[in-house]
């Protein structure tokens, strides 16, 4: 237990010695509370209680507030977060509450690390963003900091936080510090991107708020720390990140579409054009999931009134994917003589990207949608989610072990899990297969890899050599 719990330091405006704050924050006489404990919050709360051994974090699910206290952990295949979560709580520098506004008014730090998903009109939306400045507001003090972890439409920190908190709390301004410090995290790596994978970037509403953050974030990463001239800007980083991903991968897609057309393997294409130092492109798909990359353009779009093409073209090449995909398998079985309102369809992998248990966005909507639009029957299998969460997208959950008792026509591979690695294919007949990632190879039956060879083609076996196959699922650069 720290034993400076009950001191409250607050860093905004301290005239304190930049090392005596340091040591501070080091020593737990700065408390932090961390509100949002899911795929992120958890791990960045885990290592702020690493560093500072006061941490408490806040979360509106009891379960998950449970769970935590009791020294678990309810975020899958995060290497090293259980453990670090269990030896944080048992040590006393963790604890978990549902009650926001006792842990707002213990806390000189606030790390807000919540949802901001999009609305159905595509708008940003911020309710569980506010209900947390709610929060805060109650427990405001003079020389508190806020930290925004979770991703908000530029200007949000300046033109909503600083007011907000403001007139809620009457504390003023100029007595409490805000900063955006944007999580550029990946799920499946999240300790290790929090500490060291990537520079964190942070930037204040004021210098002073800047100072704070890049102090906070020098002590929590071993990575550089790059303050940004203030908060919109540091906004409009973790935005513009996304968004060069979504436009990318769009292009993949694009690209990817054209293979019949140009009678290539478009992913190898890709591969060697990105031994050009200044080319990325990134890899084709069945499409852009989670709640991240495809809604963060939207986050610029409803901000700005200047025309944004680009991003509304990509989004839509990308949204079209799923499309796509069950169409070519419509196609894929036509050619060997069946009609898909006739075949039985099997789609491997719900979840948005292989490991991550979340489904929001998820490419695997839109295909098990299509596919019924056809007429398929369709059933799907993923080891991370349950029978009802499958069944919620409409297709029939089936377990991998009972998929070949099912009378198959196809199969498409949405998001390879690796438990997919161990299907044995020799035991399905005369399957039409959709490699949705390139990541099945040569498996004994009719394979179309979205981007990959030339119809007729075996995968990996374009010309006479074998071509490697780099996808964002195997050790190849991660695009
Ligand atoms: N998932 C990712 O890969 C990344 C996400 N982000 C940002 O982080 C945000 C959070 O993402 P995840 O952790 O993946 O979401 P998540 O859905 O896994 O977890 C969110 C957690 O917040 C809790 N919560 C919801 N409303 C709350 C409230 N009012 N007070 C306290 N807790 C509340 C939920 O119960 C849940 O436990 C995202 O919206 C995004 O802006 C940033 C980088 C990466
Ligand atoms: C710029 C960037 O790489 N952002 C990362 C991204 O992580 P996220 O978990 O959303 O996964 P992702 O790898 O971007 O994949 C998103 C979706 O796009 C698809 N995808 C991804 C890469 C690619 O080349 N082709 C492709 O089709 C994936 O299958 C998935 O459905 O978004 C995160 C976020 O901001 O929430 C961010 O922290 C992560 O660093």
């Amino acid at each position: 237990m720290n034993s400076n719990r009950q001191t409250r330091t607050g860093l905004y405006g301290s005239a304190l010695a930049p090392d005596d704050q340091r040591r501070a924050f080091r020593d737990g006489a700065v408390p932090v509370a961390v509100y949002g404990l899911g795929k992120m919050g958890l791990p960045l709360a885990a290592v702020y209680a690493d560093v500072t051994g006061n941490v408490v974090g806040v979360d509106i699910d009891a379960d998950v507030v449970q769970t935590v206290n009791d020294g678990g952990c309810h975020v899958a295949k995060e290497p090293g977060l259980p453990e670090l979560v269990a030896e944080q709580v048992e040590c006393g520098a963790f604890r978990a509450t549902t009650d926001s506004v006792a842990a707002a008014r213990s806390a000189a730090v606030h790390v807000v690390i919540v949802p901001t998903p999009l609305t159905e009109d595509r708008e940003p939306d911020l309710a569980a963003f506010e209900a947390v400045l709610d929060s805060i507001a109650d427990g405001l003090a003079l020389g508190d900091t806020v930290i925004v972890e979770c991703t908000v439409p530029p200007g949000t920190s300046a033109d909503l936080v600083v007011p907000y908190l403001e007139s809620k709390s009457g504390v003023s301004r100029d007595e409490f510090g805000v900063a955006f410090c944007p999580e550029r995290t990946s799920s499946g790596r999240a300790l290790r991107d929090i500490t060291a994978s990537h520079p964190k970037v942070v930037g204040g509403v004021d210098s002073e708020s800047t100072r704070v953050a890049a102090l906070l974030y020098g002590e929590i990463t071993s990575n550089e720390v790059i303050p940004v001239c203030d908060a919109t800007t540091a906004e409009a980083v973790k935005l513009f990140e996304g968004v060069y991903r979504d436009v990318n991968i769009a292009l993949a897609n694009e690209l990817a579409r054209v293979r019949d057309d140009l009678g290539i393997d478009v992913t190898a294409a890709i591969e060697a054009a990105n031994t050009q130092p200044y080319c990325n492109i990134h890899a084709p798909g069945p499409g852009v999931g989670g709640h991240c990359i495809p809604w963060y353009p939207y986050f610029i779009t409803s901000r700005v009134e200047t025309e944004t093409p680009l991003l509304h073209t990509a989004r839509a090449v990308n949204d079209s994917m799923p499309t796509f995909t069950a169409d070519t398998l419509r196609d894929e079985l036509a050619a060997t003589g069946r009609d898909i309102a006739d075949s039985t369809v099997a789609v491997l992998g719900v979840t948005y990207r292989p490991g991550v248990a979340e489904t929001r966005a998820t490419p695997a909507a839109g295909v098990i949608d299509r596919l019924c639009d056809l007429g398929a029957t369709v059933v799907a299998a993923d080891p991370m989610l349950d029978a009802d969460s499958i069944a919620s997208f409409g297709a029939t959950p089936v377990s991998l072990s009972a998929l070949a008792e099912r009378e198959l026509d196809a199969v498409v591979v949405v998001t390879p899990h690796e438990e997919f690695d161990d299907i044995d294919w020799a035991a399905f007949d005369d399957l039409v297969v959709i490699d949705g990632r390139g990541t099945l190879g040569d498996i004994g039956h009719r394979v179309y890899q979205i981007g990959g060879g030339p119809r007729g083609t075996t995968p990996d076996t374009v010309g006479s050599e074998q071509v490697p196959q780099a996808t964002e699922t195997d050790g190849g650069p991660r695009r």
